[in-house]
């Protein structure tokens, strides 16, 4: 062998299957890298997270929210991750034990702490809001309304999270960040694809929230917001007394009226109860709230009979009278002298819209006429038969889907001005992407400042890109250094004076 024969053995990169070996390691090494990077990145995501109390006139839910750290102004990030319906009834409701208000919420916190992982617990808020039902308390008793929340405060923060306050949120907060949370969470604000308006509507008060693009005539009316660098103005209105709990009362309140002077064993013969229906309650139960302006101490403490009589046109009309059309001193009123713009685009109808029009099986792919054939039927039907047809479904809510069905498609036609079109263009919703419709995440968004006035700038690449791109670049690097070691080594070593 001689000098020149030994030289090409001892360099292995004159051996091209050599080469092509440990090239083929080096590309495997690169992408198996790459794939662990992007495989284990969920591992090493931090998440955060945030608690709202939704205190209800009905009841307190507790929401529980998450979303990746690093993409905190991202819109859409946020999920709600757990929800739990706090048992009894609303917290206005412990007006005579306040105390009891706090307590009541020890079953869901503990639920969160659970949830939440421990090391966590200290930078997570814990906001609470309450809605009509503590209006109406404040309205009617200031004093039971701050032990309420003074009770409810003291037991948040027992908690190890970062407890952030408990307030009456105003009607415009709630209709506004129930438009925010819709609006987020099908990111629309990102896409051209315009908003939704939203309606909510809840047991003591219901509101309404669109953008019109007309002049807001009321400045109670009117919210502007900047958001990732669009400028909306809302108009919003929230109508206390008008959830469908309080317009019930209003409605009996009205039947009763004219019967109060004539007889003393009251028989109150209502359409929007089912045929068969027959329930003694007391006056208490109907003049027990600020929305209902009669006083009759004389009827405390007695009973009426309140019996269905299962008629949906009666219904409608008696329920008609609840709204005040006569008077309006703007350009055009919704009702009550409330100035409304014309409703304008999509809208998505939550909390008991949804519930109740779920139960009845009425959706928008119905027209507004064969919603309200459908609902007619309904209201027809014998008492006995329904409760045999929903044996599992509580008896006060059975009872009452006709009256509030009705409320709600009148309360659209005729206090809101839907036309059969914007029926159509109306969806009722419970969730978007598994997150609830409602005002507690727009409301957590806006406190935490996670939702910015300016579009966030955005990287680049997006991270599967970033990574493709980073192995490319490798792999043109490796492939550079190859070549040049080849080139470069050639003139200098034994190999060069081979080819020659
Ligand atoms: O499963 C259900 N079927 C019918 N109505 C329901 C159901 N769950 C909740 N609701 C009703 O939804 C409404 C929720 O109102 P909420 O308690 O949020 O009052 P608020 O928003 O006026 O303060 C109440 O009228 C409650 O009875
Ligand atoms: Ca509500």
């Amino acid at each position: 062998m001689d000098e020149q024969q030994e030289m090409k053995v001892k360099n292995p990169w004159h051996r091209p299957h050599i080469f092509l070996v440990a090239f083929g390691i080096s590309v495997g090494i690169i992408i198996m890298v790459a794939i662990a990077v992007v495989q284990n990145k969920p591992l090493h995501q931090k998440y955060k997270y945030g608690i709202v109390l939704d205190a209800g006139s009905s009841h307190t839910s507790v929401y529980i929210y998450e979303w990746p750290a690093e993409k905190e102004n991202n819109t859409g990030m946020v999920r709600q991750k757990h929800a739990c319906s706090v048992k009894g009834k609303g917290i206005s409701s412990y007006s005579g034990t306040p105390e009891k208000a706090g307590e009541s919420l020890k079953e869901c916190m503990d639920e969160a702490k659970k949830t939440i992982p421990k090391q966590r617990h200290q930078e997570t808020p814990v906001y609470l809001g309450a809605t009509a039902g503590m209006r109406l308390l404040k309205m009617d008793n200031d004093i039971a309304s701050e032990k309420v929340l003074a009770s409810v405060e003291t037991s948040l923060q027992t908690y190890p999270f970062s407890y952030q306050g408990a307030r009456i949120i105003t009607g415009q907060e709630e209709g506004a960040f129930g438009w925010i949370t819709v609006n987020y969470l099908s990111e629309n604000f990102i896409t051209a694809s315009g908003t939704v308006g939203a309606l909510d509507l809840g047991g003591a008060s219901t509101q309404i929230t669109f953008v019109s693009g007309q002049e807001v005539e009321s400045l109670d009316n009117s919210i502007d917001f900047r958001l990732y660098g669009n400028d909306y103005r809302l108009y919003t209105h929230s109508f206390l007394c008008y959830g469908k709990d309080q317009v019930l009362k209003l409605s009996l309140e009205q039947q009763i009226k004219p019967k109060l002077d004539v007889t003393d064993n009251i028989i109150l013969e209502d359409p929007c109860f089912h045929p068969g229906y027959e329930m003694n309650k007391s006056f208490q139960s109907v003049f027990d709230s600020p929305c209902v302006k009669m006083v009759t101490h004389s009827k405390t403490g007695q009973t009426f009979k309140h019996k269905g009589i299962g008629d949906w046109k009666k219904c409608q009309e008696a329920i008609t009278k609840v709204f005040n059309t006569s008077y309006c001193r703007y350009s055009r009123c919704s009702f009550n002298d409330v100035f409304q713009p014309p409703v304008k685009g999509r809208f998505g109808a939550f909390s008991a819209y949804y519930f109740v029009m779920n139960f009845l099986n009425v959706t928008t792919d119905n027209s507004l006429d064969d919603a309200k054939k459908k609902l007619g039927s309904y209201c027809t039907t014998h008492w006995n038969t329904l409760k045999q047809k929903h044996p599992g479904v509580k008896e006060k809510y059975l009872s009452e889907y006709c009256f509030s069905g009705t409320y709600i498609i009148t309360l659209l036609e005729d206090g809101y001005k839907f036309t059969p079109e914007d029926w159509k263009n109306t969806n009722f919703i419970r969730t978007i992407k598994d997150s609830e419709a409602g005002w507690t995440l727009g409301y957590m968004l806006n406190l935490t400042n996670m939702i910015p006035a300016e579009a966030p700038d955005t990287p680049l690449l997006p991270f599967g890109g970033y990574v493709s791109l980073m192995l490319v670049l490798s792999l043109l690097i490796f492939v550079c250094l190859i070549l040049g070691y080849i080139f470069f080594r050639r003139p200098s070593g034994p190999a060069h004076k081979e080819i020659i």
